[in-house]
């Protein structure tokens, strides 16, 4: 005896502990299921998971013969938030390392760019030094990191000291070529800038408009004339400043406990006032800071006084991308 179809509601209910919402109503013709799932901001994994388990559950079902599954996804609305300085050494990277993981612990999902040609270092920051990402048509498939931020790096795409001769338009492809990566459902990524102000960064940020920027600086004098460089760069290119932030403020003397200021105090707080900008906070110069970074364990990811501060400006910026709205919404 002929087993009699089943119906699109039994097939849905059959599915729908594994596709919730996902899955409309599966359609059946002489056996064979068709059925559209929707899998935005799902990870790859995530996907094929969830279409392999609702194959089963189908297969499962008595006079169904084939399942067909097509998946489709709304287009990420991916956001930038450029991390620059005036000048280098500041704390830029550590910085935009730190802040891509404190923000993906407030809930955000993140991926982290080095576009620092002159001296990429999220690799070492993030543990994957020497890691080569993988290609597929073309497409760069970022490196997931311990911390379990995806990161693509210049240091990834060129030899050491090759990008030295690039010329604005040669550095903005190449960082076209990390921002259209395989990000899968990331969000929001995290560009680490290269530190200065010249035709390169101009040239970078005005094709791949970030929606905000976070600016770095060190309390001097001198960092904070470079800083004021880095907002004019943003301010050319219509990029909103989402604030500055303040590193190597005061020192901790790590064995007499006592607090100098080697570089000022205070300086970038009031030269944001001054400028018109958002201040987000001060880094100390701690050694603890520079020891992990150098052993790839962003601070950020851990539970001491540092991660707390890193939350902490992650969650301006977090505040920020709330209450700002995106271009044509
Ligand atoms: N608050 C801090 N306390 C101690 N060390 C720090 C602090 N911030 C950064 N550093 C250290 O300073 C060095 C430079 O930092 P980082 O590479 O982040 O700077 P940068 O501005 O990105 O430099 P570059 O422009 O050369 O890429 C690193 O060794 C880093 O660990």
């Amino acid at each position: 005896m002929d087993i009699p179809a089943p119906t699109p509601d039994q097939l849905l209910a059959a599915i729908a502990p594994i596709t919730g919402s996902r899955a409309a109503a599966p359609r059946i013709h002489q056996g064979r299921v068709s059925l559209i799932l929707d899998v935005t901001g799902l990870s790859a994994a995530g996907r094929d998971g969830m279409a392999e388990a609702a194959t089963a559950a189908l297969r499962a079902v008595p006079g169904v013969a084939e399942v067909r599954v097509a998946m489709t996804s709304e287009r990420v609305d991916r956001r930038i938030i450029a991390v620059g300085s005036g000048k280098g050494g500041v704390g830029k990277s550590t910085l935009a390392a730190n802040l891509a993981v404190a923000l993906a612990r407030a809930g955000r999902r993140v991926g982290l760019v080095d576009a620092d040609i002159y001296g990429p270092s999220v690799p070492r920051l993030m543990a994957v030094e020497g890691t080569r990402p993988e290609a597929e048509d073309k497409t760069l498939i970022p490196v997931m990191t311990p911390a379990g931020i995806p990161v693509l790096s210049m240091g990834q795409l060129v030899r050491p000291g090759q990008a030295l001769a690039w010329r604005g338009p040669m550095a903005a492809s190449a960082l076209g070529q990390l921002i259209d990566s395989a990000w899968g459902d990331v969000e929001l990524l995290v560009v680490d800038l290269p530190p200065g102000t010249g035709d390169v960064q101009l040239s970078m940020i005005s094709k791949w408009r970030p929606a905000g920027a976070v600016i770095v600086s060190t309390p001097q004098d001198l960092a904070l004339i470079d800083a004021t460089r880095a907002i004019d760069l943003f301010n050319q290119a219509n990029v909103p400043v989402i604030g500055l932030v303040e590193n190597m403020a005061g020192y901790l003397c790590p064995h007499c406990g006592k607090g100098s200021d080697p570089f000022g105090q205070g300086g970038a707080e009031a030269a944001a006032a001054r400028l018109g900008i958002g201040f987000l906070g001060r880094i100390p110069l701690d050694i603890a800071l520079r020891t992990a970074s150098d052993a790839g364990q962003p601070p950020a990811a851990g539970d001491d006084a540092l991660a707390t501060l890193f939350a902490g400006l992650a969650g301006q910026v977090n505040d920020w991308l709330d209450r700002t709205p995106r271009p044509g919404v």
